[in-house]
């Protein structure tokens, strides 16, 4: 996976542009999309493709270059998927909770975004981040990282740690819907990339996200009278969260009861 992303960011820029990311859309080849005049830029190229539910995919937008591109995403995204089921049935179980509690309000239409991140040698590491700090709008992303390059930092009681980069490890993350889902008992934490000096850095983020058309909130049995509960029921969670993202709000606050 890691070897077909990097040739893709290799090719020449006309090849890439193939594939861009036309203005107001979040799918395929470019920098961030523009929702304030605010906005400081990340300093990443990304490509975008969703590849679940699979009758959503915009084959027009998937590299064909390198010609392994297609099948190698779409391989590792299946294994990822069958690794994030795992996941949510083991994560209700530790909450003493059906093991279908989550992935029920995931529903079958679940959404799979995949997002290639490449970070390009930067001359100001101290003035740009690759990624701004943020928490992810999905319930669980499952990120790939670069096999030798670090950047990612954790938010760890006030003090940014760095995640190390281990060749054959995947970094799991919970976002901001499991947040609400478990009505705040698992949190998503504050991440952000930082920039290098001479090296560049790629990663591969899955972000897996209830049905954007269902309304999801806290499993009823996490709501009781010594834990009320904190987050309104919400559909569509992805597209608060990138607006208060892009104007330095803090998506979650949002929603808030
Ligand atoms: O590149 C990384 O390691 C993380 C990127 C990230 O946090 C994101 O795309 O949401
Ligand atoms: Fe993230």
């Amino acid at each position: 996976m890691r070897d077909v992303a990097k040739k893709f960011f290799a090719l020449p820029i006309e090849e890439k542009e193939k594939y861009a990311r036309a203005v107001n859309e979040s799918e395929g080849y470019g920098s961030d999309r523009i929702v304030s005049e605010k906005q400081v830029l990340d300093w990443l190229y990304r490509l975008t493709l969703k590849v679940f539910p699979e009758d959503k995919r915009r084959l027009n937008l998937w590299p064909r270059d390198p010609n392994d591109f297609r099948g190698t995403l779409d391989e590792f995204a299946s294994k990822i998927k069958t690794v994030n089921n795992i996941l949510f049935k083991a994560m209700a179980r530790s909450l003493d909770l059906e093991e279908n509690s989550f992935l029920n309000q995931f529903g079958d239409q679940a959404m799979m975004q995949a997002r290639f991140n490449f970070y390009p040698p930067c001359s100001r590491p101290d003035l740009v981040f690759g990624v701004k700090p943020h928490t992810d709008r999905s319930g669980l992303t499952v990120l790939l990282q670069d096999g030798d390059v670090e950047g990612l930092q954790i938010l760890v009681d006030s003090k940014w740690v760095r995640v190390p980069a281990i060749p054959y490890a995947l970094v799991v993350n919970l976002g901001d819907q499991m947040q609400i889902m478990t009505n705040g008992i698992f949190k998503s934490p504050m991440h952000r990339v930082i920039t290098n000096l001479e090296k560049m850095r790629i990663s591969v983020a899955f972000f897996n996200e209830p049905d954007p058309e269902r309304e999801i909130g806290a499993v009823d049995s996490l709501v009781d009278e010594h834990r009320p509960r904190l987050y309104r029921n919400v559909k569509n969670y992805g597209a608060i969260n990138y607006e208060c993202y892009q104007k330095g709000m803090v998506a979650l606050d949002t929603v808030r009861i």
